[in-house]
C-alpha cells in the first residue's frame, strides 16, 4: 500500500483581500514524483514555500510524514530539502568550496559528504571551475546538491528547469530520475510547461489562479491525452469486424451513434478508409482528434487566456 508523505488540507494565502492560494488539498505518496503545473502567478511557489516552512499558511494544514503540529513539522522538514529560490552561492569559489561553506554552516557532519553528493548530481567533474563560469544547467544540479545535503527523503523543487535549454532539461530530468529510483527519493517539482515534467512525473497537480484545478495520476493524464482517428460510420460494430479483420486493429473504441475512436493508423488515414468503404460502409467523416499535454492543462484553465 503507498504511504502519503505530504498532504495539504484547505490550504490557503492570503495577502490582504488577495487569495495567492485558496483551500488547495494536495497528497503525495512516498517515491513518487509529483509535478506542480499551473501559469506564472498560478501559486506553486507559495504552496512550495508553506509546505517547507518559509511561509506560514492563512489557513488550512500542512502534514508531512504524518506531522502536523508545529513541532512535528519542524521535525518532519529535517527529512526534506528545498530548491526553491536560487540559492546564493559564491561566484569565485568552485562548487566543492561552495557545497563546503554551506556544509560548516549546517554542522552537517563528514568531509566526505560533499564529494558524495558531488557525484551524485555530476559536477563532480567540475573541478576548478568557479561557480560564475557555470552553465546554467550546472548552477541547478549545484543548486540540487544543496537540497540533498541533509539527505532528504523528500525533495522540494521549485521550477529547477526554468531556462534550461532541451538538452539540459533532459540531463536534470535524467538526474531526478535516477535520484528516484536508486535512492527512492520522494519529488515535488513544479513547472509551468506541462511537458517539462512528462515522462518524470508520475502525478501532476493543476493550480490556476491559487486553486488546485485537478490532481492526476500520469497514467491517466496519458490516456486523456491520447491522439485517435474518429470515424464516423453507418454500421459501428462492422466496421469494427472489418478493421480486426484486414488491419489487424486491436485498439480502438465502438461509441453510440457508428463512431469508433481508432488508436492506431494515425498517420494512414487512408489505408483505414480504404479497407472500409469497398465493403459498403457510408464513412461520414473521419479526423484524427485528442490534445497533446499543453493542450490538455489550456483547456483545463479554460484557454489560458485568463492572467
Ligand atoms: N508577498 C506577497 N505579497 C503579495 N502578493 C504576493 C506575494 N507573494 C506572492 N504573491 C502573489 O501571489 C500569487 C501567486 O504567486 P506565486 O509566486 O506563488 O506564483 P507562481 O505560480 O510560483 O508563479 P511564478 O512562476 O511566476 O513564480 C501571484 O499573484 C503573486 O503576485
Amino acid at each position: 500500500m503507498s504511504t502519503t508523505l505530504l498532504k495539504t488540507r484547505g490550504l490557503t494565502k492570503k495577502y490582504g483581500q488577495f487569495y495567492a492560494l485558496h483551500d488547495v488539498d494536495i497528497a503525495v505518496n512516498k517515491g513518487e514524483i509529483y509535478g506542480l503545473v499551473g501559469k506564472n502567478g498560478a501559486g506553486k511557489t507559495t504552496l512550495l514555500r508553506m509546505i517547507s516552512g518559509q511561509a506560514m499558511p492563512t489557513d488550512g494544514e500542512v502534514e508531512l510524514f504524518g506531522e502536523t503540529t508545529a513541532r512535528g513539522l519542524e521535525r518532519a522538514r529535517h527529512r526534506t530539502g528545498a530548491m526553491i529560490e536560487t540559492p546564493s552561492f559564491y561566484p569565485y569559489l568552485t562548487a566543492a568550496q561552495n557545497l563546503e561553506y554551506y556544509r560548516i554552516q549546517r554542522g552537517v557532519a563528514g568531509r566526505k559528504v560533499v564529494e558524495d553528493i558531488l557525484a551524485q548530481v555530476e559536477l563532480d567533474k567540475a573541478g576548478r571551475k568557479k561557480f560564475k563560469d557555470f552553465s546554467l544547467g550546472m548552477k541547478q544540479r549545484l543548486g540540487l546538491a544543496l537540497a540533498m545535503m541533509d539527505n532528504p527523503d523528500l525533495l522540494i523543487l521549485d521550477e529547477p528547469v526554468n531556462g534550461l535549454d532541451p538538452t539540459g532539461i533532459v540531463e536534470f530530468r535524467n538526474l531526478l530520475l535516477r535520484l528516484s529510483h536508486e535512492r527512492g527519493i520522494t519529488i515535488l517539482i513544479s513547472s509551468h510547461i506541462l511537458s517539462e515534467l512528462a515522462n518524470m512525473a508520475t502525478s501532476f497537480g493543476f493550480l490556476d489562479h491559487g486553486a488546485l484545478l485537478q490532481q492526476i495520476a500520469a497514467e491517466e493524464l496519458q490516456k486523456r491525452c491520447r491522439q485517435y482517428v474518429e470515424l464516423v460510420v453507418s454500421d459501428g460494430e462492422r466496421t469494427a469486424a472489418i478493421l480486426e479483420r484486414q488491419l489487424h486493429c486491436e485498439e480502438y473504441e465502438v461509441l453510440p451513434g457508428g463512431v469508433i475512436h481508432l488508436y492506431q493508423y494515425l498517420d494512414e488515414p487512408a489505408k483505414v478508409a480504404s479497407a472500409v468503404v469497398p465493403e459498403g460502409i457510408q464513412l461520414y467523416s473521419m479526423e484524427v482528434k485528442g490534445s497533446n499535454l499543453e493542450d490538455y492543462f489550456l483547456k483545463l484553465i479554460g484557454g489560458g487566456d485568463r492572467v
